[in-house]
């Protein structure tokens, strides 16, 4: 286990959330402790599945000032950036196997005023980041293959974490997919300090599952939790 330097940040994903009502739930899941939103456009393309873009953000962005987590699991996302920032992204988590420059598309996001975040799918070796993850402001390992809510944690990818926890103590370290209290411990205990979770957060008491998930992490993670004997 190697203690890192990272607060723990909780983001519900919206996904999971009762999408005809997505301000309140929003608003909801902020008010139990959430430390940020993350929001998954799906293009129908990159991953089998439809979810919300740009307009979309742009209207919830009137109900709150959370932290805006934009996971773009899109074809081009190049094409994006400008309308998600506009619409009031606060980071562009963009998948590192969706664009062939991703050195340009690092650029391109922090011209327009947002943090960076690179994504990996399951399959995607986590070496092949290795030469752009300084650029990054995060990186977000996925635990499911991306595309829909409700899958089961993939414990292997622990290694991910562990392998980036290693020569990087300071850096946000994500995890996205089959999070909540039964999977949180092996992840925290890897090293991730950023959580996501769907369905773990919105089909129970979000407070109480926010609340168990900063404690594993301040207790295996950062070491804030540990009391001394
Ligand atoms: O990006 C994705 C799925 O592609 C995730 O954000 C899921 O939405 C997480 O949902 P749970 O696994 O926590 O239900």
């Amino acid at each position: 286990m190697v203690f890192h330097n990272c607060s723990c940040k909780v983001g519900p994903s919206l996904l999971a959330c009762d999408m005809s009502d997505m301000a309140n739930e929003a608003k909801r899941v902020v008010d139990a402790g959430a430390d940020y939103l993350h929001l998954d456009v799906m293009d129908g393309h990159f991953v089998p599945n439809i979810t919300f873009g740009a307009p979309v953000i742009k209207c919830l962005r009137r109900h709150t000032k959370a932290f805006f987590d934009c996971h773009m699991m899109v074809s081009k996302p190049e094409q994006w950036v400008q309308d998600i920032a506009d619409a009031g992204g606060d980071q562009f988590t963009f998948h590192f196997e969706s664009t062939e420059n991703p050195e340009a598309l690092i650029q391109q996001i922090k011209d327009a005023g947002m943090k960076v975040g690179v994504a990996v799918k399951p399959n995607t070796d986590i070496k092949l980041i290795d030469n752009i993850v300084d650029k990054c402001d995060t990186v977000l390992i996925m635990t499911v293959e991306p595309g829909f809510g409700g899958q089961s944690f993939m414990p292997d990818m622990m290694d991910k974490v562990e392998y980036l926890r290693s020569s990087k103590p300071e850096m946000d370290i994500g995890l996205d997919g089959g999070l909540g209290p039964k999977t949180i411990d092996v992840a925290a205990k890897a090293g991730a300090n950023m959580i996501v979770a769907g369905s773990a957060v919105f089909n129970s008491d979000p407070r109480e599952v926010i609340q168990i998930i900063r404690d594993s992490v301040e207790k295996y993670g950062n070491g804030k939790g540990q009391t001394s004997a």
